[in-house]
C-alpha cells in the first residue's frame, strides 16, 4: 500500500470515526428532546385541566385525544382524585350548611315552597324582624365531583335592590322569577305593608297579570310606559316624605325606627328591554336607587342598563334558563324555582286584597294608636306616635331636632281636643315619664285638660304631666310664666350641654346617661289667648316665644300650640322667626292659615274627624291625610291614663295643678308648710300665690328696716281679708307663742267677720291677741304704740322690743279720728300713724293695713313721702291711680276679680299678679 492509500484510509478512518461519534452524539440528543418534549407535554396538559377544571377538560373535543393519551393518564387520575379531595369537605357539608343558613334567614314564605302560603294572607307586621333573604331557585357548584342540590336565596327588603338581565329567549323566566319574589314578599307581611308598582317599557299591561286583583285594594299600580318619570316623581317625593316624617328621630332608616313597620315598602318593578333609559330618567332612578332602600323603597330592574350607586343584587338568566346570581357567584348554576301556578297567583292577590280592604275598612280606635308594650321607646333623638289612621295604616307626628315645634288649628268643635287627646295618649303609652314630660295649658273655658290631674272624681292623673293649667284664660301671665320656664329649662339644659362639651339633647344624654334629661313637651290649647291684648303679657309672651321657639330644639324643648283662629295672631305671623320653627302643622277641617295657604287648601274638604298631618311647614306635598280616632269618649284616654297611673314610679309626684277659678289654700301651699319659728330672725310674709309654675307664694320679708309695711289697696273686704289673714297666720306660723304680738282693729263693719275669724285662727295657734272692733280705742292704740316706738327709739324702754304686728282692716275708716289734735301736745292721731308707719319696722313693729283706695292711702302718710309702704297689694284699682307707688309698668293694670297687682319695691323691677289665699274656715 502506498503511503498515500495508508493516509488516505486514516483519514477516511478518522472520519468514520467522526461521523460515528457525531452520530452517537446526535442519538443521544435526540432521544434526551424526546424525554424532554414529553415531560413538557404532560405539565402542559395538567396546566390545562387544573387551569380550567376537570370538567371543562373533560367536556373539551378538542382535548379528547389528549385524555385519551396513556401519557397523560397518571396526570388525569392524579387531578381527578384531587378534585373530588377538594370538593370533599363542600360536598359533605356547604349543601346542608347553606339550606341551614336559608332556612334560619328566609323563614317563611321567604323561602318555603308556594304550597305552603300561597293564597294565605301574611300576618308579620315588620316588628318580629324581616327576612334577610329571599329564595329565588336551587343552585348547584358548576365541577362539584357529585351534585348537591341548595337553596339560593338573595337579600331584598332595605338591603339591596335587584337587578335582572335576560335574554329574548329567558325573559319570561325572569318575569317568573319576579312574580315569584312578588309573591313570596307580598305573603309574607300583613296586606298593605308592601305596595307594588310596575312599569314596563314595552306594554301598559301584561307584565305580572297575576297581580292585577292587587289594583283595587291600592297595593299595585302599574303605570304608564311614556310616564317614567311620573313613577320616579312619586318615588322621589315618597322618600322626601318619610325623612322630613318618620326618620325625624335621628334614625338613618326606617328600619332603624323599629318596632312595628308603620311605614310600608314600595317594590317598584321596571321592565326594560336592554336599551338604556334617557339620561334624565337614568339620573333619576339612580337618586331613588341610592336613597330608596332607607326609605323602604325597592327596586327590581330588568333588562335596563344601569349602574347604580347602591347594594345591588344580580341575577343573569342565561338563554337556556339557567341562572347565576352575584349573591352565589359565577361557579354556582341556578335553577330558578318554576312559575307560580298559573291560575293561583290571582287568587292569592285576591285574597290579599280582601284581606286589606277588611282591614282599611275597620274603624281604627284610640286602643289601635297603643303600643303593645308601654313606655319602651327612648326619646333621645325625639318623639314620635301615631295619631290617626289612612286606610288602615297609622299616620304619624314626630317631635325632633328637625321638626321641633307644631301648630294646630281647627275651628271650634272641629276635634282640636281630641286630636290632643290622641297625640298626647298615643306619646304617653310609648314613652316612660322620664323619657317624656309635659306641661299642659288650656286657655279654653272650660277644662278640658283637667283629665290630667288628679280631681275629685277620677284621681289618677298622668304621669308625665308635670304642671296643668286650665281656666286660665284671665290670667294670662300663666302663660308667660310657663314660656319663661321652659326659656328658663332650656338654658340650664344649655349650659349643662356645654360643660359636657355636646351641643344637643341627643348628645348630651349620651354624655350623661345617668341625668335626667327627658324630652320636654307643652302644649298651650287656644293659645292665641296669650297674645289676646296689646300689653305687657302679649310682649313678653313673644318674646319668651321667640326664645323657646327658637332654642328650644337641640335641647329637647317642643311647643305645641292649638288655636281656633292661628289667622288672629298678629304678634306670632309678624315674626317669621317663630312662625318658620313650627315645621309641623295639622289642621281640622276648615282650619285657616295653618297650612301653606293658598296653595294648599287641603282641610277645606277635609271630612269630620279627619286632620291633615303636615312636617313640611304646610307645604302640599307634605300633606297626609289621616282620620282621628276617639280619644275622649269614655274607656279611651281615660282608661289608658288609669293604666298609666298604676305603672308610675312611686317617687313621682303628682303634677302641679294651676286652676284659674279655684283659690288657693293657704295650708296648703308648700311655701306656707315649709315656714318655721324664725327665732328673732326676720319673719317673711306670705300675702298670695305669685302665678308661675311652681305655685309660689309672693312675699315680703319683714327686715328691721324702714318701709317694712304692707298695705292692701281696695273696696272688697274679701279680697283684703284673703290678704291680710293669709299674712298674719303666715307671720305666726314663724313665733313660738308668746313671742309675738298681734293687734287687730277693724275699722269696717263689713270685715268684722273676717277680723274675728282671724283672731280665732291666731288665738288657736297659740297667739295673744288684741282684738278692737269698731273705731273705739283706735286712737289711743295709734297713740300708745307710736309712743312706745318713740320710748324705744329714744331708749327709754331698754329691752329689745318683741314683734308686734298691727293688722288694721280700713284703717282710712279713722282718718276723720285720727285728725283731730291732741289739745295738750297739738299732735293729731295721723301723726301718731305716721310715726308708727315710719319707725315702727326698725322696732320690730309693722303694719299690714288696709285702706280703700289710693288717695285714702296717701292721705296716712306724710304728704309726698310713700316709701313708709314699701310693699302694697292693689285690687280693684286702676292702674294710674298706682303709678305714685310703684313703677310705669303698674300704669298696664286692669283690676280684674281675685286678682291682686303686687309690688314690693325693695326686690322688685316690676310688679306681679297675685291670688290672695283661702285662710281657710268659712267667716
Ligand atoms: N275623632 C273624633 N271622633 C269622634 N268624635 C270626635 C272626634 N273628635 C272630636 N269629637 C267630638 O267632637 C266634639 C268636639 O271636639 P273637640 O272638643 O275636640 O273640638 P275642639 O276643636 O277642641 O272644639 P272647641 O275648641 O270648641 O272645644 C267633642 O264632643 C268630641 O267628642
Amino acid at each position: 500500500m502506498s503511503r498515500r492509500d495508508e493516509r488516505r484510509r486514516r483519514i477516511e478512518g478518522s472520519f468514520e470515526e467522526f461521523r460515528k461519534a457525531v452520530a452517537a452524539a446526535l442519538g443521544n440528543a435526540s432521544r434526551e428532546h424526546r424525554l424532554l418534549a414529553d415531560e413538557r407535554a404532560r405539565d402542559m396538559f395538567e396546566v390545562i385541566l387544573r387551569g380550567d377544571g376537570v370538567d371543562r377538560a373533560l367536556a373539551d373535543p378538542l382535548l379528547a385525544g389528549a385524555l385519551a393519551n396513556p401519557l397523560f393518564k397518571q396526570q388525569l387520575a392524579q387531578a381527578m382524585i384531587d378534585r373530588v379531595e377538594a370538593f370533599r369537605e363542600w360536598s359533605e357539608r356547604g349543601p346542608d350548611q347553606l339550606t341551614a343558613l336559608v332556612d334560619a334567614a328566609a323563614e317563611g314564605p321567604a323561602s318555603w315552597p308556594p304550597e305552603t302560603w300561597l293564597g294565605t294572607p301574611g300576618a308579620a307586621d315588620g316588628g318580629d324582624g324581616v327576612p334577610e333573604l329571599w329564595r329565588i331557585g336551587t343552585g348547584e357548584v358548576r365541577g362539584a365531583p357529585e351534585p348537591h342540590g341548595f337553596p339560593v336565596a338573595v337579600p331584598l327588603l332595605d338591603h339591596s335592590h335587584l337587578h335582572i338581565s335576560s335574554t329574548h329567549e329567558s325573559r319570561a323566566t325572569a318575569e317568573a322569577l319576579v312574580e315569584n319574589l312578588l309573591l313570596r314578599v307580598l305573603s309574607h307581611f300583613q296586606p298593605g305593608l308592601v305596595h307594588v308598582h310596575v312599569w314596563d317599557v314595552g306594554q301598559l299591561t301584561g307584565a305580572l297579570p297575576g297581580l292585577y286583583p292587587l289594583t283595587r285594594a291600592g297595593l299595585l299600580t302599574v303605570h304608564d310606559p311614556a310616564r317614567l318619570h311620573e313613577l320616579l316623581d312619586e318615588l322621589s317625593d315618597h322618600i322626601r316624605r318619610v325623612h322630613t316624617g318618620v326618620l325625624t328621630e335621628g334614625h338613618q332608616s326606617v328600619r332603624a325606627v323599629g318596632g312595628r313597620r308603620t311605614e310600608p315598602w314600595r317594590v317598584a318593578v321596571l321592565f326594560g328591554n336592554r336599551q338604556p333609559l334617557k339620561e334624565e330618567h337614568q339620573q333619576q332612578l339612580q337618586r331613588v336607587a341610592r336613597n330608596g332602600l332607607a326609605a323602604g323603597i325597592q327596586l327590581f330592574i330588568v333588562d335596563i342598563p344601569v349602574t347604580v350607586n347602591s347594594p345591588i343584587e344580580t341575577v343573569t338568566v342565561a338563554a337556556d334558563h339557567s341562572a347565576t346570581c352575584t349573591m352565589t357567584g359565577k361557579h354556582v348554576t341556578v335553577t330558578l324555582d318554576p312559575p307560580l301556578p298559573r291560575a293561583q297567583v290571582p287568587r292569592a292577590c285576591a285574597a290579599i286584597a280582601d284581606k286589606r280592604e277588611e282591614r282599611r275598612n275597620r274603624l281604627s280606635t284610640f286602643a289601635d294608636l297603643l303600643p303593645e308594650h308601654f313606655w319602651l321607646d327612648s326619646s333621645a333623638a325625639g318623639v314620635l306616635a301615631p295619631v290617626g289612621f289612612l286606610e288602615g295604616e297609622p299616620v304619624h307626628v314626630g317631635l325632633g331636632d328637625t321638626s321641633p315645634h307644631a301648630l294646630i288649628g281647627g275651628p271650634s268643635g272641629s276635634g282640636k281636643t281630641n286630636f290632643l287627646y290622641a297625640m298626647l295618649g298615643s306619646l304617653a303609652a310609648r314613652y316612660a315619664p322620664d323619657e317624656l314630660e309635659l306641661y299642659l295649658l288650656d286657655f279654653k273655658e272650660g277644662v278640658s285638660f283637667a283629665q290630667f290631674a288628679p280631681g275629685r272624681k277620677d284621681p289618677t292623673w298622668l304621669p308625665h304631666a308635670r304642671l296643668v293649667g286650665v281656666n286660665v284664660n284671665t290670667d294670662r301671665e300663666f302663660g308667660v310664666a310657663l314660656l319663661a320656664f321652659l326659656a328658663d329649662e332650656m338654658r340650664r339644659r344649655a349650659d349643662a350641654a356645654k360643660q359636657h362639651e355636646v351641643t344637643k339633647l341627643e348628645q348630651l344624654r349620651e354624655e350623661d346617661p345617668h341625668g335626667h334629661w327627658p324630652r320636654i313637651v307643652a302644649v298651650i290649647d287656644e293659645f292665641q289667648y296669650l297674645f289676646g291684648e296689646r300689653d305687657q303679657v302679649t310682649a313678653q309672651a313673644t318674646q319668651l316665644l321667640e326664645d323657646v321657639a327658637r332654642r328650644g330644639r337641640s335641647q329637647g324643648i317642643h311647643l305645641v300650640l292649638s288655636s281656633q283662629d292661628v289667622s288672629g295672631i298678629e304678634g306670632f305671623w309678624g315674626k317669621s322667626a317663630i312662625f318658620e320653627q313650627f315645621t309641623v302643622r295639622i289642621a281640622l277641617p276648615k282650619a285657616r292659615r295653618v297650612l301653606a295657604e293658598p296653595q294648599n287648601d287641603a282641610a277645606v274638604e277635609l271630612p269630620r274627624w279627619h286632620a291633615v298631618v303636615n312636617h313640611e311647614s304646610g307645604v302640599r306635598p307634605g300633606n297626609e291625610v289621616a282620620r282621628i280616632p276617639d280619644a275622649t269618649a269614655k274607656g279611651t284616654f281615660d282608661k289608658l291614663q288609669a293604666e298609666l297611673h298604676r305603672l308610675r314610679p312611686a317617687d313621682l309626684a303628682e303634677p302641679i295643678l294651676f286652676d284659674g277659678s279655684k283659690v288657693p289654700l293657704l295650708h296648703a301651699v308648700a311655701d306656707f308648710r315649709a315656714l318655721r319659728p324664725v327665732d328673732g330672725g326676720s319673719p317673711t310674709v306670705l300675702l298670695g300665690q305669685v302665678i308661675d309654675v311652681a305655685g309660689s307664694a309672693a312675699k315680703v320679708r319683714f327686715a328691721r328696716t324702714p318701709g317694712r309695711n304692707i298695705a292692701v289697696l281696695g273696696s272688697l273686704a274679701d279680697d283684703a281679708a284673703g290678704v291680710l289673714g293669709g299674712a298674719a297666720l303666715s307671720l305666726a306660723r314663724q313665733h313660738e307663742p308668746g313671742d309675738a304680738r298681734f293687734t287687730l282693729a277693724c275699722l269696717a263693719e263689713d270685715a268684722s267677720p273676717h277680723a274675728q275669724r282671724l283672731a280665732k285662727q291666731l288665738r288657736g295657734a297659740g297667739h295673744e291677741v288684741d282684738l278692737l272692733l269698731g273705731l273705739e280705742g283706735v286712737r289711743k292704740l295709734v297713740d300708745d304704740t307710736a309712743a312706745r316706738i318713740t320710748a324705744s327709739m329714744t331708749g327709754e324702754t331698754g329691752t329689745s322690743p318683741a314683734p308686734h304686728y298691727l293688722v288694721v282692716y280700713a284703717v282710712d275708716a279713722a282718718h276723720t279720728l285720727l285728725e283731730a289734735k291732741d289739745p295738750t301736745t297739738r299732735a293729731s292721731g295721723v301723726d301718731s300713724l305716721r310715726t308708727v308707719l315710719k319707725h315702727g319696722p326698725e322696732n320690730r313693729t309693722h303694719v299690714l293695713g288696709w285702706w280703700r283706695g289710693a288717695q285714702r292711702l296717701k292721705n296716712s302718710l306724710s304728704p309726698g313721702v310713700y316709701d313708709d309702704i314699701g310693699a302694697w297689694i292693689a285690687f280693684d284699682i286702676q292702674g294710674k291711680e298706682l303709678l305714685s307707688f310703684g313703677p310705669e309698668q303698674v300704669m298696664a293694670w286692669s283690676p280684674r276679680p281675685r286678682r291682686g297687682l303686687f309690688f314690693d319695691r325693695f326686690e322688685h323691677s316690676r310688679p306681679q299678679v297675685v291670688i290672695p289665699f283661702d285662710t281657710g274656715e268659712e267667716p
